[in-house]
């Protein structure tokens, strides 16, 4: 229909890099493009690191908009369709099927599909394959993908890049993937046109809640670095994602971990005292315990 607002659904696996690429097609993007950032926790960390130059940033957190928040995406494209914007780009949460999401832009006339955009994690998504509890969600993420970034590459190593080229293969058979460090995609792909996603049969199987798990730590103590990190390094591996400010004896710093690897940086928080949200497998993890404070 002419006249309709394009959509790009970008989506991927928990840590995956799908923020950072929304800030990559951010920077390029027209103006007046409106962001919606789903995050499955309960803090949306995401949305606050997401460079939007208008204010068209739309938040959905707590839950996961493809299958079981009471606002879902439907109520949320229509408050971001509202503001009257030239595109919509969405961030689906790391473990929702970005095809659920296209779908709605699909049905509605108001919107048009453009691209939907997966991203896989090069060192982990073997293992994520291999893994009873998420291999099915991470197979099904690639299901609606007009083009996946291989991203992470530049921390996997030949070998495990490899491996998940041809696992992608099996996958996401025919779609274009491209190796990415840091989700440097040629904005050239983003003018690729999409595979022509039609609307599926609903998927029988449960909610994503019943498989992920979501914790939050609220903290007003400083925390001494040395001790964090040493128990950063004792996570257990059902703690799929932590992220979000801490407050260190030296000043804040952002905490990005996913699966066993971490960075913290320097910055101005946008609060005081630590704020993190925790995702993994099982029943919700205590983080104040894992994180040795108290
Ligand atoms: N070394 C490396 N780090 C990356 C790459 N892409 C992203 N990161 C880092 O990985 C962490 C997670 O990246 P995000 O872009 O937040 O990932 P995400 O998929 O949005 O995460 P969730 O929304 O929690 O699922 C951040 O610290 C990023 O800076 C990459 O290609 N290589």
């Amino acid at each position: 229909m002419s006249g309709a607002v394009p959509v790009t659904v970008v989506g991927g696996f928990l840590g995956s890099g799908k923020t950072t690429l929304m800030n990559r097609i951010l920077a390029a993007a027209p103006p007046r493009t409106a962001v919606l950032v789903n995050d499955f926790g309960d803090l949306n960390v995401d949305a606050g690191l997401i460079a939007s130059a208008d204010d068209l940033t739309f938040e959905l957190s707590g839950g996961c908009i493809c299958c079981s928040m009471a606002e879902g995406i439907g109520p949320a494209l229509d408050r971001a369709l509202a503001s009257g914007p030239k595109a919509i780009l969405i961030e689906a949460s790391g473990v929702a099927e970005p095809r659920r999401i296209a779908e709605f832009a699909l049905l509605d006339p108001a919107l048009s599909l453009h691209l939907v955009i997966v991203l896989a994690h090069a060192a982990e998504l073997p293992g994520l394959l291999d893994d009873p509890l998420v291999g099915d969600t991470v197979v099904r993420q690639f299901d609606g993908a007009d083009l996946v970034l291989l991203n992470h590459a530049d921390a996997a190593g030949e070998a495990l890049v490899s491996k998940a080229a041809t696992a992608l293969r099996r996958i996401a058979p025919g779609r274009p993937v491209v190796r990415t460090s840091h989700a440097a995609l040629p904005p050239e792909l983003l003018a690729l046109p999409g595979r022509g996603l039609t609307v599926a049969p609903p998927v029988p199987d449960g909610r994503h809640e019943d498989v992920f798990s979501r914790s939050r730590l609220d903290w007003e103590a400083p925390l001494d670095a040395a001790e964090l990190e040493r128990a950063l390094g004792r996570l257990p591996r059902s703690l799929l994602r932590l992220k979000g400010w801490v407050a260190l004896q030296g000043g804040a710093a952002l905490l990005q971990y996913v699966a066993g690897r971490w960075t913290l940086t320097p910055g101005d928080a946008p609060h005081s005292g630590t704020r993190l949200v925790g995702i993994g497998t099982g029943p919700a993890h205590d983080l104040a315990t894992l994180l040795a404070l108290g």
